[in-house]
């Protein structure tokens, strides 16, 4: 469905992925500034260990300020770790050599923004086959097989301007996936959108877990966006909190100690519903 061919049908050795789990952090702290600065470090991220398998949807929550863009900058090793050890697909960041994290980062993460970085002056097409330019890896059709698969092939040739908010949203999401990137990390990338518009972008982000076993790490503070999830994880003031395993917004409310809003059933009309999924 989504013209992505399947990890085992590409040439690379299998050898090459290991088949453990897609994301391993293991006690990771991140704290800013120093005694040298003149004042006390603040901790953002605090011995935080946290394992996603290959295939797994996690949703990580928390209040404002709690790390959770700090926890998915150094799982996909934007940010380096103050202490700790952040593996993806076996690989240790920290052991890696700078030329070697870039093309990890490159041809093994995708990220999806909630800012969406598309390139205003060019097509939505060429949008979504720059990463592949930049990994210099022709085209092949790639980029048109992604709209297709994000339903937006009619609009290839637009300008992102010309797009709706959940239309560019889904860009984004075609163009992290061009690359067929084992970990898509996606940071608040439904924030911007109403809610029927950003369960049709959870519904993409589901559909590349259960049809491509591809892993998603999502940044989230709203309870029926984690819903998609097979698990949320909780921070709290830099610290793991707490886990639930196929989550719901009521009980991901209660776990944040919010007041239940919005109904169960306001997925009812969605492509694919939460309850759907694995
Ligand atoms: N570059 C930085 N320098 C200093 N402190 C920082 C920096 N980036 C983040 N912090 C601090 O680290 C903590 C965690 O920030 P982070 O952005 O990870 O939180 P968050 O949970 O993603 O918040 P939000 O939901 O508001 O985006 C906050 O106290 C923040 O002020």
């Amino acid at each position: 469905m989504f013209g992505f061919r399947r990890r085992r049908d590409r040439g690379e050795a299998a050898g090459a992925y290991d088949s453990g789990p897609a994301l391993v952090l293991d006690a990771v702290t991140r704290s800013y500034g120093t005694a040298r600065d003149g004042g006390a470090a603040a901790v953002a991220l605090d011995a935080v260990s946290l394992t996603v398998p290959r295939g797994g949807f996690v949703a990580v929550m928390g209040s404002s300020g709690s790390g959770k863009s700090t926890l998915l900058r150094c799982a996909a090793g934007l940010d380096r770790p103050t202490s700790g050890t952040v593996r993806i697909g076996g690989a240790d960041l920290a052991r890696l050599k700078p030329a070697e994290l870039t093309r990890l980062r490159r041809d093994r993460v995708g990220f999806v923004f909630q800012s969406l970085n598309l390139v205003p002056s060019l097509s939505v097409r060429e949008n979504v086959a720059l990463p592949l330019l930049l990994a210099d890896t022709p085209d092949d059709g790639r980029a048109l097989a992604g709209l297709a698969a994000v339903g937006l092939a009619d609009r290839a040739e637009d300008v992102p301007a010309r797009l709706s908010g959940g239309q560019r949203q889904r860009v984004a999401i075609a163009r992290a996936l061009v690359t067929e990137p084992e970990v898509i990390f996606a940071d608040e990338p439904t924030a911007a959108l109403d809610p029927a518009t950003a369960d049709g972008v959870l519904a993409l982000l589901r559909r590349v877990v259960d049809d491509h076993g591809r892993t998603v790490v999502l940044v989230t503070h709203d309870p029926v966006a984690a819903q998609w999830a097979d698990r949320a994880v909780f921070l709290d003031a830099g610290r793991l909190a707490g886990t639930l395993d196929r989550p719901d917004a009521a009980s991901v409310r209660a776990a944040l100690g919010a007041p239940d809003r919005r109904p169960a059933h306001a997925h009812a009309g969605s492509p694919v519903s939460p309850a759907g999924r694995r």
